[in-house]
């Protein structure tokens, strides 16, 4: 654990990330303590942060002894696995009731495999209340205070249904969303709770209600959900403020190829699983603040979507067995990727931490060996190297349920490499960390794929949810460069059921102030250099002039003639509109205006041109046709004996390039202006 130290601190922490991510290593059941011997070493360790700020965060290190497979995430936060609920209720929920009675949403969701204490951190017992119900003790003695009231709503999902379970006869619930964008349940119904006793009676008894009325909602595994509606009147307005806060109990993730030991169908352990990468694609869509974020995937997002989106706040329970538990393994590893961009990957709650790959960079670095950024990362441990027939569906599947995924050739990987050679510094080590419990091919050092990183996709479908379904943030971010689109659960599948590790990294917000403090030339991924924006600017402009330029009227020279003879004779000549056909040229094309209005635009064009040689930098240059690495260093050492070498593009000669290739540059950054 020695290189916990080495965790890099949040270099680069997005404040507009919003969902907490906390671990929550669950007690030895009595079964458990009997069989675990007392210097048997835990699997799961937490480092806690480091008082010296090498790191800031939480560390989890998860020590699969039996394939000597090591992984480490950071997160917000882990309690240990003796920490009281009490403790973890004070210092994780009790800030987000304040907040719902000032008027916030808020989404308590436990995540783990199976097994892994979700029912007993969220709903506890009698004798030891969970989460849920140390909450509802709060917030039913606040409402007295302050006047308001509560009312709870229980509901169970099970295959993309929701059920009531506060109704006997347990209706469907229906999603509705009206056309200002709110979410309204029918069929869900709201019991009104005025002390603990009552909640308990309700929150307890709901199990036994439906075996009583024998309706077959509950599932082996179905996510449960406890919504706590917090209403007051608002006299001035006559309307109802309500709030709400969610407890979710999700159902445990299981490797859908297991065989299940509660004889759930395949069909039924896949409408989970994709359920859970539902939940974990919207988390991670806020936390990458981006513009769409895909409630509508499931049911259970579209249930929470008000208490998940805008400033609503969202804490993601991960809970962990304490014994080895390879569905732990995988669902803390899925989380990690939820809440990552890979271009951010040091900025996440979640970050994988790995010695292993750590070393293995260095050590490449070192050996002139670097890593291969190839999209397919063969799995060390564990299960076949290869994707089966069956895998290979499930990742089709996978795609087209979360999102069609981009693939990405190692080639395609190299080609990057010019584009994004600034930022390959600081790629490499984070895409170490993404890939790090894996083996990782390596290859000879070569230059272009030593320059490699992550292929940058452009966002893709920029959809919205429906009409108003949009916070105002959201709606801001759609005025901002694009935010990254995370990578989906599509690639979580398929890593996990595969073997086969798909990276891939978007542009995001901070990429891209990344980048552009890097090379100002690459703003985007698109890498339009700010001479041509320029350029584009200054066509723009002209076309617009163009348009709104006055006509141009030709006038029959008779008629001029008969005019102007009108004005000769009289001193004050009352304006008259001349009598004659005229002929109304309008100027509409560059080159149509160019050939009118004289070469003002062109030597403008011609004079930023110059100024961008006399002062771009060298990649900037490079990014000019005709200029590459050795006109680059020539124009550099032309400016260090004179600040501004280049006056005409008759000068640019003196780089050696002759008057076509001067004006095909020009062409390209002007287009037919230079016909
Ligand atoms: N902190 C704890 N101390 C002791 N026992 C615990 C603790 N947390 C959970 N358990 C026990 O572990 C077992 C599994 O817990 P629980 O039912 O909460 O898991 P789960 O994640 O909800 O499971 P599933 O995914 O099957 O719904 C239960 O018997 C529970 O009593």
């Amino acid at each position: 654990m020695a290189e916990t130290n080495n965790v890099k601190p949040n270099r680069c922490f997005n404040p507009a990330r919003k969902v907490r991510i906390i671990g929550k290593i669950r007690g030895f059941t009595d079964k458990e303590s009997e069989s675990e011997s007392k210097d048997s070493k835990p699997w799961i360790t937490v480092k806690k942060p480091q008082e010296d700020g090498s790191s800031e965060k939480y560390a989890v290190f998860l020590d699969a002894q039996s394939t000597s497979r090591k992984d480490g995430y950071e997160l917000d936060y882990c309690s240990e696995q003796d920490e009281e609920i009490g403790e973890i209720y004070s210092r994780e929920i009790k800030p987000l009731v304040s907040d719902i009675f000032d008027g916030r949403n808020a989404s308590v969701i436990a995540f783990g495999a199976r097994g892994s204490g979700k029912t007993y951190t969220i709903q506890g017992s009698l004798e030891k209340p969970g989460l849920a119900v140390l909450a509802m003790s709060e917030i039913l003695s606040k409402a007295r205070e302050l006047q308001k009231s509560v009312s709870v709503s229980l509901y169970e999902l099970s295959h993309d249904q929701a059920y009531d379970l506060l109704n006997p006869r347990h209706p469907a619930v229906q999603v509705l969303e009206d056309a200002n964008g709110k979410i309204n349940l029918k069929g869900l119904s709201q019991v009104s709770v005025k002390s603990i006793s009552e909640f308990h009676n309700i929150y307890f008894s709901q199990g036994n209600l439906q075996n009583s009325q024998k309706v077959q909602t509950h599932q082996p595994r179905s996510h449960r959900g406890l919504m706590v509606h917090i209403s007051s009147e608002e006299d001035s307005l006559k309307t109802k403020l309500v709030n709400k806060i969610n407890f979710v109990d999700l159902a445990g993730y299981e490797d859908p190829k297991k065989s299940s030991r509660d004889g759930i169908t395949p069909a039924e352990s896949n409408w989970i699983n994709k359920s859970l990468y539902a939940i974990l694609n919207v988390v991670s869509a806020i936390n990458a603040s981006e513009i769409r974020v895909p409630y509508r995937e499931s049911k259970l997002t579209r249930i929470l979507q008000d208490s998940l989106a805008g400033s609503s706040h969202v804490l993601l329970v991960t809970c962990l067995n304490p014994v080895f538990c390879q569905d732990s393994l995988s669902s803390i590893s899925l989380v990690s990727r939820s809440c990552r961009s890979t271009r951010q990957v040091l900025t996440d709650s979640t970050n994988r931490i790995s010695s292993l790959a750590k070393a293995k960079v260095s050590s490449s670095l070192k050996s002139g060996k670097t890593m291969s950024t190839s999209l397919s990362v063969k799995k060390q441990v564990g299960r076949s190297q290869l994707s089966s027939a069956n895998q290979a569906s499930s990742i089709l599947k996978g795609r087209k349920l979360f999102g069609e995924e981009k693939v990405v050739t190692p080639k395609q990987l190299r080609c990057q490499s010019e584009d994004t050679s600034a930022q390959k510094s600081k790629i490499l080590p984070n895409l170490a960390l993404i890939v790090a419990p894996f083996s990782l091919e390596e290859v000879p050092l070569d230059k272009s794929n030593s320059q490699c990183s992550p292929m940058i996709e452009p966002a893709e479908d920029v959809n919205f949810e429906g009409p108003g379904s949009q916070s105002l943030f959201e709606l801001q971010n759609t005025l901002l460069p694009s935010a990254h689109s995370a990578a989906t659960m599509t690639e979580m599948e398929a890593s996990l059921q595969s073997g086969i590790y798909h990276l891939r990294s978007t542009p995001s917000a901070n990429s891209d102030a990344i980048c552009e403090a890097n090379n100002p030339v690459h703003k985007k991924n698109d890498a339009s250099p700010p001479l041509s924006e320029r350029i584009r600017e200054i066509s723009n402009n002209l076309k617009t002039l163009c348009a709104s330029s006055p006509l141009t009227i030709k006038m029959p020279e008779e008629a001029t003639a008969s005019y102007s003879s009108q004005l000769c004779y009289n001193d004050i000549v009352e304006p008259k509109t001349p009598a004659m056909e005229l002929s109304i040229a309008r100027c509409c094309s560059p080159p149509g205006n160019f050939s009118n209005r004289g070469s003002g635009v062109k030597h403008s064009l011609v004079r930023e041109y110059l100024s961008f040689l006399n002062s771009a930098n060298k990649e900037e240059l490079k990014s000019l046709k005709g200029i590459g690495e050795k006109r680059a260093t020539y124009i550099l050492e032309l400016r260090e004996g004179s600040p501004e070498p280049f006056k005409t593009l008759d000068d640019l000669q003196d780089i050696g390039l002759s008057a076509k290739q001067i004006k095909g540059m020009m062409k390209q950054v002007a287009g037919d202006l230079f016909n």
